[in-house]
C-alpha cells in the first residue's frame, strides 16, 4: 500500500489530521524524566502509546537524532520500531543535496523503512527525483516557513507575486498528488489561502501554527480541501510533555474536526447551487484528465488567447511530449476516433499538433503530412510537407478548437494543394458551437473531450475550487 493510502487509512480509523513530531528534543521532555537517552527513548515511547489512536501520523525530525551522535541514529532506528505499522511515518529531513540524495533515499526508505519525507526545494526537481522512484513513498517539499528571516526570499520580488507561490506551482510539477506534497509554515490564513487556490488537490503539512492561536480557526479553515480533508496538523510541542497529553490531543482533535465538518458542510451547500454537476458519474477519461492537470498542461486564471478575448483557462498541450506515458495515453485517445474515420494520410497542425500527429502515425501506421505555417523562401518552398497525391483525403489533427481559425486555415492548405479534408479531430473543444460553424464550411470535427467535461471532472477531482469552477461556467457561457 502506497504512503497517501496508508495515511487516508489511517486519517479514516484516528477521524485526526493530527500528526506528532517525535523529537529527543531535551528541552521539551519533561525535567523529572533526566535527559539521558534511556530517558528520552522512554518518553518517545510514552508520547506513542497516549496518542496512536488520536493521530494520523509521526514526524521524527532527523535533526535532533544526529546530533546525540551514534546512539542517535539507533535511537530513531527504535522509535521507529514502536510506531504502529498502520500508521505512517514522515522524516523530517529537509537538509539533503543533490549529490547525496539517491543514498539517502535509499538508507531512508530501505533502512528505515519511513514512508515519507520532507524536502528542501533550493536544489530542484533533480534532488526530488531520487525520493520519487520509490513509487510507495511521499515527498514533502517545503514552499514556505513562518520565519522572519525568510521573509526577503520568500516575498521576493514583491508580495503581489512572490517566490514562495512560484515554488509551489514548480513543485505541483515534479510529481502526482498522491505523491508530491507541500509543507508550509505559517501562522497568516491569506498565505495558506494562495497556497491552496494554486494547489488545491495537494496535501499540505501544516507548521507554526501554534506561534498565534487566534488564528487557529481561520488558518485551518484556509488550508483545508473542499472536502475538508488535505492538511495534516502537528500537536503542540509544549503539550508533549503534559501528564494529560492523550486528552489534550483528543480535544484539540475534535476540535479540528468541528472546523472540518464546517468546510465540508460549506462545500455541500455550494454543490447544491452549482449547475450540471452530476458527482455519481465518473468521466471515463477522468485519470487522463487529472494527470494532465498535474503535469500543468490545464492551467485556470486569466490568460489573454491569440484572438486578444481574455480567458479564464488556458491550455497547453505542448507539455505532453515531456511525459511519455500521458502523451502515449492522448495518442490513444485520438487513435480511437481516428480508426473509425476514411482517410489517406494524417496532417497535424504547426507545431502543436506535429508530435500528436507523429504519434498517431506510428501508432496506426498510415503516412503523414504537414502544411507549414510559413512558406520559407529558399529550398523547396513546399507549403506542404511529406509526400502525398492530389485528390487523396487527410484527416486534419488539431490540439484544441477555440475559433476554429487554425484548423480552417490549415485545412484551406491542404485543399490548396489537391487534397480532400473531411474530418478534423482536436483533443479538445472548448464548446461554444465551433463545430457548427466547422460543419458550415463542410468539415466534420471530432474532439476526445470537451471543456465543460474536463472542468466538471476536475471540480469532483477537487482539483479546482467552487469559485474556480462557477468562474469557468460564467466565461464560457
Ligand atoms: O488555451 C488555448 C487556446 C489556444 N491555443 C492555441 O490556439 C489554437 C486554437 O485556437 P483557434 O482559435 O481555434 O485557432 C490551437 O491550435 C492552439 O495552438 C492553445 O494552445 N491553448
Amino acid at each position: 500500500m502506497n504512503f497517501y493510502r496508508k495515511l487516508q487509512d489511517s486519517i479514516e480509523r484516528s477521524n485526526s489530521l493530527l500528526i506528532v513530531g517525535l523529537d529527543p528534543n531535551p528541552e521539551m521532555m519533561p525535567a523529572v524524566r533526566g535527559n539521558s537517552i534511556e530517558a528520552l527513548e522512554n518518553w518517545l515511547q510514552w508520547i506513542v502509546s497516549e496518542t496512536r489512536e488520536l493521530v494520523c501520523a509521526y514526524k521524527p525530525t532527523l535533526g535532533f537524532y544526529e546530533i546525540l551522535g551514534a546512539a542517535g541514529w539507533e535511537l530513531l532506528t527504535r522509535t521507529i520500531e514502536k510506531i504502529p505499522r498502520d500508521i505512517p511515518v514522515i522524516l523530517d529531513a529537509k537538509h539533503g543535496d543533490l549529490n547525496t540524495s539517491t543514498l539517502f533515499a535509499k538508507t531512508i526508505f530501505e533502512r528505515w523503512n519511513v514512508d515519507a519525507v520532507t524536502l528542501n526545494p533550493y536544489p530542484g526537481q533533480d534532488h526530488v527525483a531520487p525520493f520519487l522512484v520509490y513509487s510507495d513513498r511521499g515527498a514533502f517539499i517545503l514552499c514556505h516557513t513562518s520565519n522572519q528571516g525568510a521573509f526577503n526570499l520568500q516575498e521576493y520580488p514583491d508580495p503581489a507575486n512572490p517566490y514562495y507561490l512560484q515554488v509551489v506551482r514548480e513543485a505541483r510539477t515534479w510529481g502526482t498528488p498522491e505523491q508530491v506534497f507541500l509543507e508550509v509554515g505559517t501562522t497568516k490564513p491569506e498565505v495558506l489561502t494562495r497556497i491552496r487556490d494554486i494547489a488545491p488537490e495537494r496535501l499540505i503539512l501544516l507548521r507554526s501554527l501554534w506561534e498565534d492561536r487566534s488564528q487557529f480557526t481561520r488558518l485551518i479553515g484556509a488550508g483545508l480541501t473542499a472536502s475538508g480533508d488535505g492538511l495534516l496538523i502537528p500537536l503542540p510541542q509544549d503539550i508533549l510533555k503534559e501528564t494529560d497529553l492523550g486528552d489534550r490531543a483528543r480535544a484539540i482533535r475534535d476540535e479540528i474536526n468541528v472546523i472540518r465538518a464546517e468546510k465540508s458542510r460549506e462545500n455541500t451547500r455550494e454543490d447544491l447551487w452549482t449547475p450540471n454537476v452530476c458527482l455519481l458519474q465518473q468521466h471515463p477519461h477522468q485519470d487522463l484528465i487529472l494527470e494532465l492537470f498535474d503535469i500543468g498542461c490545464l492551467m485556470f486564471g486569466e490568460y489573454v488567447q491569440a484572438s486578444g478575448e481574455t480567458f479564464s483557462y488556458y491550455i497547453d498541450l505542448r507539455r505532453i511530449i515531456s511525459n511519455p506515458r500521458v502523451f502515449g495515453q492522448v495518442i490513444e485517445s485520438y487513435g480511437e476516433i481516428l480508426k473509425n474515420l476514411t482517410f489517406d494520410r494524417i496532417a497535424g497542425i504547426p507545431y502543436g499538433s506535429l508530435p500528436t500527429a507523429t504519434g498517431l502515425s506510428l501508432l496506426l501506421d498510415r503516412p503523414m503530412i504537414f502544411p507549414r505555417k510559413e512558406v520559407k523562401a529558399h529550398g523547396t518552398r513546399r507549403l506542404i510537407e511529406g509526400n502525398f497525391q492530389a485528390g487523396e483525403t487527410v484527416v486534419v489533427v488539431d490540439d484544441i478548437l477555440i475559433s476554429g481559425k487554425s484548423a480552417i486555415e490549415g485545412a484551406g492548405k491542404l485543399e490548396s494543394a489537391g487534397l480532400h479534408v473531411q474530418d478534423i479531430v482536436v483533443f479538445i473543444d472548448h464548446g461554444k458551437g465551433v463545430k457548427d460553424k466547422l460543419r458550415e464550411r463542410g468539415y466534420h470535427a471530432y474532439s476526445v473531450l470537451t471543456l465543460s467535461e474536463i472542468t466538471e471532472t476536475l471540480y469532483e477531482a477537487g482539483r479546482i475550487t467552487g469559485e474556480q469552477y462557477g468562474c469557468f461556467i460564467e466565461r464560457s457561457c
